[in-house]
Parts: structure tokens; C-alpha cells; sequence
């Protein structure tokens, strides 16, 4: 859906565009500052900035838009009062509309129309009553989303601002609890975006020990320490692409140190070298810890959060989006188990399901999978009955097998 940032202090007009734009999502913010933070959270497709701010200069405002997207969203600058001189400044900063208030609905309407066509000819002048669809703005059916089931209003929110978040560079922080899919739409990201024919290079720092994660991060130089040799890190290997940052909240303070100002200088140095490297890596981080906690609790630099939390994306857990349970499982089950040789087309009993769906999912889509595919294994036939999912009661997911159920004949 279509994204438009209204940014005025006059509550009367943002009600009025409201309802004008009926069919878009129009996102209010009623000062600079408030403006600039739903931009960064909705990536729009269109601003529409009031001049006269409370808070601060529309031109201001204009200049603080960051210019690291590939895609800029398009802006249309209002003001009371004609002024040409204005007029001048607000197109030298690249602004193709400059209207006059009192909004009206079809001037505003065909100015959004006329924008959202790249300002092409064929909707020069052309009034709609309804917006129509733009499919080439925003396509949750990505070949990039295959790997994304599920059909819930949260899914589909969620892959649609991760195509949103694709179409610059900004370092992007993904929650979430632990096997929720935090990887998965981080690879999305990376596959929507420019940077997709080059890699996506995955570091987990809560695998790494401390001063590992660092060399990884960053490489080491021959004699930095005993047995170093010359050895690219994360950074270098994903130049071009996207680094996956897992368990953020993990790395040392010395790692975040570094990690923040590879971020501001754009330059690694590997362990032991002085050299300065520059490096081109789009940044996405992942954490089922609550960062921002750990930010205030002196755990996590300040300063890094903030820095890596400017485009944020929260995935809900599983329990929270219980409708995608069913195409989850029916996908989980055609896939079958990894090395177990057979050819039954495995689907769930109205029971199995209900289970399914009654469970509370502490470990999310990972504790799916390993539900059925164990129900997969205690299965005789190809329909798996409640008795073959041994979801534990107590809410912990993983159940234990019987003693004399130890040996099953698996198929
Ligand atoms: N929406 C989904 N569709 C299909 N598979 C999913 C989905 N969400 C998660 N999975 C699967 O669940 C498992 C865990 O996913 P992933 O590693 O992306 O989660 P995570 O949030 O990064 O976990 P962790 O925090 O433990 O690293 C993977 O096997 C992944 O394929």
C-alpha cells in the first residue's frame, strides 16, 4: 500500500488530508522532529511537508532527509502564503510540487497521482477518485519473500516494510524472540536490495567467544597474536553486500567500540594493522534481547543503538500470528525430514492441528519444525494425529520421548 507522510502542525488540514487520501496510508506527524521519526519508521512514498513548522523550517527539514536511499520518496512542499523566493529554494532542493493552502482534494490528488507515475506524461492533469495500484511499488509476492510463510496481516506488513527498508542502506535492527524468523527477513532485505548480487555474509556473536568475535568481524593481520595469519573479516567478506549481525547484544565493548566507528568512518581495520580499509556493507543486526533495556541498563553502548536502530522491524511471535500455523505445518510437512527417505504426502488431523494451534510456541517456527518433524518420524501413516506431536503441556515445547518409544521403527 501506498505510504504518505503528512507532516503539519494544523490539526484541521491533517484530519482533512486524511480523509481526502482515503485508500492510502497516510501517516500524521504534527511537527519536524515527530516528521523526521516516521520517516525513518514508514519509509513513505510520498511527503507532504508543511513550510511553516513549529519546531523547525520546512527547508530545514528537507535538508535533515538523509540522502543514503537509493529511492528517494517524492515531496510536496505546502505554504500560505506565495512567495517566490521560497518557491525557488523549496525546487532547488529537488521538490517537484509546491502547492498552495487551502488543500484542495484534486489538486493534491493529482499531484500525488502525478508523482507516484515518476511525473511521466500520461498522468499529467489526470484526476482519480480512486488511488490506483501501484504493483511495481511495493510486491510482498517477491520471489525474495518464497521463504516467508505466512499470510497474516502481521506477515504481510512485515514483508512489506522489509521491501521498504531494502531501498536504501541504512543499518536496519531486527526483533524478535529466538525462531521467529529474524534471519529470514534479513536475507529478504538483502535480496530485494541493490546489494543482492553480492553476499550476505552471517556472523552470530553469541557462538563466538569474545575475542573471536572481533577477529571475525573485523579480520586479523599475520602477527597481531600467536598464530595469526592474514584473514579478511565479516566486513571485507560482505564489501558490496550485507552483514548479518545475530545476537547483537552479545558483542563486547571493545567490538561495539570498533563496530560504531566502522559505522561512521566506513573503514575496517583488521586486528594488528593500522591500514584503514573502506568498506561498502549494508549493516542488518538481529536480537531477542531487548537492546534499548540493555542501552539504558549501561550493557549496550548508547550510542551504537542508536545508531544501528534508526529502521527497526519487530516480529511478533508465533503465538501472536496463530493463523499462519497451518500453512506453516502443510509447508514444513511437504518439505518432510532432511535425510529420511520417503514419499508420503504427510498432512494433519483436524485434532493435530487444533493442538497446534492451542500451543503457546516458546521457540516459534524452529519449535514448529521440530514438532512435526518428529511427529513426522512417529508416524505409521501419512496423517499426523495429535498423539504424534508430544507438545509438552508446561508450555516449554519439547517434550521427551517415552522410554519405550525410544526405538521406534521409523518408517
Ligand atoms: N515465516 C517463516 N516461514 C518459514 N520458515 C520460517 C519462518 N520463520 C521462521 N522460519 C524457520 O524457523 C527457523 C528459525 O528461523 P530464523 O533462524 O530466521 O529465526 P531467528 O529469529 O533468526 O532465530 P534465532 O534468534 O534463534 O537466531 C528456520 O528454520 C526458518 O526457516
Amino acid at each position: 500500500m501506498i505510504t504518505i507522510l503528512y507532516i503539519d502542525d494544523d490539526l484541521h488540514d491533517g484530519e482533512l488530508v486524511h480523509s481526502m487520501l482515503f485508500g492510502y496510508r497516510v501517516v500524521l506527524a504534527r511537527n519536524g522532529t515527530a516528521g523526521l521519526e516516521a520517516y525513518y519508521r514508514f519509509m513513505p512514498d510520498i511527503v507532504i511537508l508543511d513550510i511553516l513548522l513549529p519546531d523547525m523550517n520546512g527547508l530545514e527539514l528537507l535538508d535533515r532527509l538523509p540522502t543514503g536511499c537509493e529511492q528517494h520518496p517524492e515531496i510536496i512542499a505546502l505554504s500560505g502564503v506565495a512567495d517566490p523566493g521560497l518557491a525557488q529554494e523549496v525546487r532547488r532542493r529537488g521538490v517537484k510540487k509546491f502547492l498552495r493552502k487551502p488543500i484542495e482534494s484534486k489538486i493534491l490528488k493529482g499531484a500525488i497521482n502525478e508523482l507516484l507515475r515518476g511525473n511521466g506524461a500520461a498522468g499529467h492533469g489526470q484526476l482519480q477518485e480512486h488511488p490506483p495500484e501501484y504493483e511495481n511499488t511495493l510486491n510482498v509476492k517477491s520471489p525474495a519473500f518464497a521463504s516467508i510463510i505466512g499470510s497474516s496481516r502481521i506477515i504481510s506488513r512485515l514483508k512489506d516494510r522489509a521491501h521498504r527498508y531494502a531501498r536504501c542502506s541504512f543499518p536496519v535492527l531486527i526483533l524478535g524472540e529466538s525462531g521467529t524468523g529474524k534471519e529470514l527477513f534479513a536475507k529478504s532485505i538483502h535480496e530485494l536490495s541493490r546489494r543482492c548480487k553480492d553476499p550476505f555474509i552471517v556472523l552470530n556473536c553469541a557462538a563466538l567467544p569474545d575475542t573471536l568475535i572481533e577477529s571475525e568481524l573485523f579480520g586479523t593481520e599475520a602477527g597481531a597474536f600467536t598464530g595469526a595469519v592474514n584473514r579478511a573479516g565479516g566486513f571485507e567478506l560482505a564489501n558490496g553486500g550485507t552483514l548479518f549481525l545475530d545476537e547483537i547484544g552479545e558483542l563486547s565493548p571493545s567490538g561495539q567500540a570498533k563496530l560504531l566507528r566502522i559505522l561512521e568512518e566506513k573503514v575496517v581495520y583488521r586486528l594488528g594493522s593500522r591500514r584503514a580499509r573502506k568498506i561498502d556493507v549494508r549493516f542488518v543486526a538481529a536480537t531477542n534481547k531487548d537492546l534499548f533495556l540493555r542501552a539504558e541498563g549501561g550493557m549496550f553502548r548508547k550510542d551504537l543503538f542508536y545508531r544501528i536502530s534508526g529502521l527497526e522491524l519487530h516480529i511478533p511471535p508465533l503465538r501472536e500470528r496463530k493463523e499462519d500455523i497451518e500453512e506453516l505445518s502443510d509447508t514444513i510437512l511437504r518439505k518432510g525430514v532432511e535425510g529420511a527417505e520417503s514419499n508420503r504426502h504427510y498432512r494433519l488431523s483436524a485434532g493435530a492441528l487444533a493442538q497446534l494451534r492451542a500451543h503457546h510456541w516458546p521457540g516459534n517456527v524452529r519449535e514448529l519444525e521440530h514438532v512435526l518433524h518428529r511427529a513426522m518420524l512417529h508416524s505409521d501413516s501419512a496423517v499426523i494425529e495429535a498423539a504424534h506431536l508430544e507438545i509438552s503441556r508446561n508450555g516449554r515445547g519439547y517434550a521427551s520421548l517415552p522410554m519405550d518409544e525410544k526405538q521406534l521403527p521409523l518408517f
